[in-house]
């Protein structure tokens, strides 16, 4: 019974190796390909993140202005796939729209060929933020926009297109940030869906499609979400703190906080919290920040519970003028890098994925004929 409780959501079990990511290895709490996170995050474009991740080692420059050129030029849509997009309602979620699309564009380019899977990946990366804009202005602004733009990062370029003009520094720099604190995390949910996907030799839209709907669920991804809407509820840090406390008396969850594989802080939590603080200070208003600081003291002093990636993303993407809706779907945008990453490492070393489980059900009984029963 103990062995059934421990292994219940497959807690603390090795499902498989893995080159690409440490998370809460001792000495450091989470590298890509041996880099640590931190230093990343100081020293490194998104474009870089991304490069390391699916190609196994840091580009050059030349490697590396080649890279961000093609992504630049892969960030038109088919018209098969705006018609598409333009189907999505306005009150969709845009995890799905975003999960449309990319299903559609695997319908327009499908893989046919192994040696094709890196360009594929490019182009996801180049086309999400894309389509998620796309569908966005089209269907709250019924704009049809251009979505060929120059900015030469994923994240100048996707605020360009949310907000119909350049990003400033601050805010393509916090987007290149953040990008590259969400890029990769092991094993957790969305990724471990994309890689049971692969296993099966599917496609790399279809794993990708399915790791969308994984990230969704406010227990993984869609906390960033779930965090904005409790915080933006809180006039100021007292009610929050008052908020907070009928909430754990409830028994009910505070989105953002706690992990499945960190006990005692998720090392990307510092380093967006201080450019959430850094954005604050820009907007002169730091309401929202004040706020989200006082849940975290709460919710140390009550649950011995730390802040994960999403708390503070949420308060730094409002700050930038993103709205709640996107906050998930920005997650997409830089996962998306992980997730083909790990495809790609499954089908260099494939065994189907196919665990056993412990059957809890009935003994064999007999046949009870229908009009018997
Ligand atoms: C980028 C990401 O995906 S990070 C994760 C984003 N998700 C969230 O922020 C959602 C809120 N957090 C949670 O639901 C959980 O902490 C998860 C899903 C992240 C991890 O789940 P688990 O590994 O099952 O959590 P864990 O075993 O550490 O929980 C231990 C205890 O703390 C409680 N707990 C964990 N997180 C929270 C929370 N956010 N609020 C209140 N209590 C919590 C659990 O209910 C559990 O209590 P119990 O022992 O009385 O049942
Ligand atoms: O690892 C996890 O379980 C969730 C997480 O933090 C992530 O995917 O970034």
């Amino acid at each position: 019974m103990a062995e059934a409780i421990k292994s219940t959501g497959l807690r603390g079990q090795s499902a498989g190796s893995t080159a690409l990511c440490t998370v809460g290895k001792s000495g450091s709490g989470l590298t890509y390909r041996g880099y640590d996170i931190q230093t990343l995050a100081e020293n490194a474009r998104f474009e870089e993140v991304a490069y390391l991740l699916l190609k196994g080692r840091l580009p050059t420059q030349d490697e590396l202005d080649d890279y961000i050129a093609g992504l630049v030029r892969a960030r038109g849509l088919p018209d098969p796939l705006k018609r598409v997009l333009e189907q999505v309602p306005a009150d969709a979620h845009p995890m799905d729209a975003l999960r449309t699309g990319t299903s559609m564009l695997g319908n327009l380019e499908t893989e046919q060929r192994l040696e094709d899977q890196q360009w594929h990946a490019d182009r996801l990366l180049a086309a999400m933020p894309s389509m998620l804009n796309y569908w966005y202005r089209y269907s709250h602004y019924g704009e049809r926009i251009e979505t060929q733009t120059d900015d030469v990062s994923v994240g100048g370029h996707f605020l360009h297109l949310l907000h119909g003009k350049p990003a400033s520094e601050l805010h393509a720099r916090v987007m290149n940030v953040s990008l590259i604190l969400y890029a990769e995390h092991e094993f957790n949910a969305s990724t471990f869906t994309a890689r049971v996907c692969a296993s099966t030799l599917s496609d790399l839209h279809s794993c990708v499609t399915g790791a969308i709907g994984s990230l969704r669920g406010p227990l993984h991804g869609g906390a960033n979400e779930a965090a904005m809407a409790m915080i933006s509820q809180w006039a100021n840090p007292d009610t929050a703190e008052q908020g907070v406390l009928e909430r754990l008396a409830a028994k009910e969850k505070i989105m953002g906080f706690g992990h499945a594989v960190y006990r005692d802080a998720d090392p990307r939590n510092a380093i967006i919290k201080q450019w959430a603080r850094r954005l604050a200070d820009d907007l002169g208003d730091t309401h929202l920040y004040d706020v989200s600081e006082r849940v975290d003291e709460v919710m140390r002093r009550e649950k011995h519970l730390f802040p994960n990636a999403d708390f503070y993303h949420a308060s730094a993407y409002h700050y930038m003028g993103i709205p709640t809706k996107l906050f998930t779907p920005i997650f997409v945008c830089s996962r998306l890098t992980g997730w083909c990453a790990h495809v790609f490492e499954q089908r260099a070393n494939n065994r189907i994925i196919r665990p056993s489980a412990d059957y809890i059900g009935p003994e064999q009984r007999d046949w009870v004929p229908i009009g018997e029963r």
